[in-house]
């Protein structure tokens, strides 16, 4: 298989942690997010080069961990983020250049398994030009109007649909005339995508749903750190004793 270049996701302020540092420099097992992140793309053996978008008053501090870390052998390199995310990927894309297999995964899923980053990588590589893994959902989603109480629009077949992860697989040239033709877009949170596929999908060119793997877990709020440590503690997810030291 090509090997896949990855923009890591890191320059979210993480509001909804509430934490007084970067949500991806929270250490987790005595490691941060963006280690564990970069941990799990090595760890794939199919990615060669990793570009880390951070918050722009925390570049250094960035920098430092991951030279410090070692954590990914291959070229890492770190840029400035951007208001919303999709500013931050076209950050990340920029710098990257690169037509091949790009996979973008978010800081914020710092263990996703080596398995879902191949088999995500291996699908753009089988000539899909964007593929994003996803679970069965167990709740049942209604899209609502507004209001409060807000009208129920629609209610869709709960079989047909997926809760979306990263990373997230592309074709470089696709994704990087999407960020393009939906730059505008990238501005401010109302207009923004709130992931990478939908930029994809907007261009009206198909896109693929792979088997997502609860590994890749959103740390979100603070029940989520919780829930991470508690991955980490767990016998079965092998992580900690390969990073230590
Ligand atoms: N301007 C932004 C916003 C988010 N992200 C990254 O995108 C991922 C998903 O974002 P989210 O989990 O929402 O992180 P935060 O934006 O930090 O969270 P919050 O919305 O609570 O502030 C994270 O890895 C985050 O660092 C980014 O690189 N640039
Ligand atoms: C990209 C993403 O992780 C897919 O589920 C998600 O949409 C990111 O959302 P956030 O609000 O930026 O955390």
């Amino acid at each position: 298989m090509t090997l896949a270049v990855a923009i890591v996701t890191a320059a979210g302020a993480g509001t909804r942690l509430g934490a007084d540092i970067a949500k991806a420099l929270l250490p987790i097992g005595g490691r941060t997010l963006v280690e564990w992140a970069l941990y799990g793309l090595a760890q794939s053996g199919c990615v060669s080069r990793v570009c880390v978008t951070a918050p722009n008053e925390a570049l250094e501090q960035f920098s430092e961990v991951l030279e410090k870390s070692k954590v990914f052998a291959g070229e890492v390199i770190v840029v400035p983020g951007g208001v919303t995310r999709q500013q931050s990927v076209y950050a990340g894309l920029t710098a990257l250049k690169e037509s091949g297999i790009v996979l973008v995964h978010d800081a914020a899923r710092p263990f996703a398994s080596p398995g879902l980053i191949r088999r995500v990588a291996q699908a753009v590589n089988d000539e899909c030009p964007a593929v994003v893994p996803g679970l069965p959902v167990s709740d049942t989603i209604k899209e609502i109007g507004d209001g409060s109480p807000a009208p129920v629009l629609n209610t869709l077949p709960r079989a047909r649909l997926r809760a979306v992860q990263t990373p997230q697989g592309f074709l470089g040239s696709v994704l990087m005339e999407a960020h393009e033709r939906f730059i505008d877009e990238a501005a401010d949170d109302a207009s923004a995508a709130t992931d990478d596929a939908v930029l994809v999908e907007w261009m009206g060119l198909p896109t693929f749903v792979c088997e997502g793997d609860p590994s890749a877990f959103k740390i979100t709020t603070a029940d989520d750190v919780q829930r991470a440590e508690s991955f980490l503690s767990s016998s079965t997810a092998g992580y900690v004793s390969v990073m230590e030291g």
